[in-house]
């Protein structure tokens, strides 16, 4: 799909900037090298090397148990890996304190979790508004910026409701509209489609991975579904807490995603008419 058919909301004027400067050429986005996890006597991460370059996305596919979430947690900041090196524009993270790792989740990732992730005493657009005002928005701002996303990703008029008045579908992208509305640089996913049927799964992994891209943000999506990491540039397989199948392409730079249509134009994330 060409970018430009994404319908980016501008950002709102005084929201939080992405964080980060220009990247150093050759500097991967987010890098990890000899990644070990350990839960008590339980080796989660055996020594995990992996690389996010800018604007790619990864899928992290394995069987239960064997890492997948614990990786992402630990590329996150989420977790604190036992041992080995985690870098955003090739800076380590691994060793900041909770708050300044807190601040780094808020305002320079995203987060899409399976369903139920939403707060359900508040809108969607309280909820998308949320992580734009914890990062210094006024709430006015951080509203009007939730609306615009939510009318990007085709959920104008469901700006009012909660999340138990959504459908999966409009719960997942009101999902997406919350990672994204900080511009964040990276995209973290696990099971973002684990509730869905195939279809809406497609739908939701569409705007999710047409949206993230036209941001400009990496994605990294953990799933169980080869059709989920077929939307991504790249898979890893992960066995035993190790990649045993590094680097292999699932969708070979400009082919069409599945079920979509070989030159139709993928990114119209609005409908007809929507665009603006
Ligand atoms: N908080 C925890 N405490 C103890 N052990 C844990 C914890 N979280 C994960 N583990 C263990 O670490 C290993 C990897 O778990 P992880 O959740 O990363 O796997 P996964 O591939 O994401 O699994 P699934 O696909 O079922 O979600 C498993 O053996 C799991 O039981």
């Amino acid at each position: 799909m060409s970018e430009r058919s994404v319908p980016v909301p501008s950002r709102a004027p005084g929201s939080a900037p992405a964080a980060a400067a220009a990247p150093a050429p050759g500097v991967p986005r987010l890098a990890a090298r000899g990644l070990v996890h350990r839960f008590g006597v339980t080796t989660a991460l055996a020594g995990v090397d992996v690389e996010l370059g800018d604007g790619e996305s990864l899928a992290v596919m394995g069987p239960s148990g064997s890492g997948k979430s614990t990786l992402l947690h630990v590329l996150a900041g989420i977790l604190v890996p036992t041992s080995g090196v985690v870098t955003l524009r090739g800076r380590e993270v691994q060793g900041l304190g909770e708050k300044e790792r807190s601040l780094l989740r808020r305002s320079r990732y995203g987060f899409v979790f399976q369903l139920g992730q939403l707060l359900s005493e508040l809108s969607a657009r309280e909820n998308v508004a949320l992580p734009a005002m914890l990062t210094g928005t006024s709430r006015a701002e951080a509203e009007a910026a939730a609306d615009r996303w939510l009318a990007a990703l085709g959920l104008a008029g469901t700006e009012g409701r909660r999340p138990g008045e959504l459908s999966g579908g409009q719960a997942q992208r009101v999902a997406v509209a919350r990672a994204l509305v900080n511009r964040p640089e990276v995209v973290f996913a696990d099971e973002p489609t684990g509730s869905l049927d195939q279809a809406t799964g497609h739908d939701v992994m569409k705007v999710l991975v047409d949206s993230t891209r036209a941001v400009g943000a990496s994605l990294v999506v953990v799933t169980h579904d080869a059709d989920v990491a077929a939307w991504c540039d790249r898979r890893i397989d992960v066995r035993d807490g190790l990649v045993v199948a590094p680097g292999s392409t699932t969708r070979a730079g400009v082919g069409p995603r599945p079920g979509e249509r070989a030159g139709a134009p993928g990114g119209d994330l609005l409908g007809p008419g929507g665009a603006r």
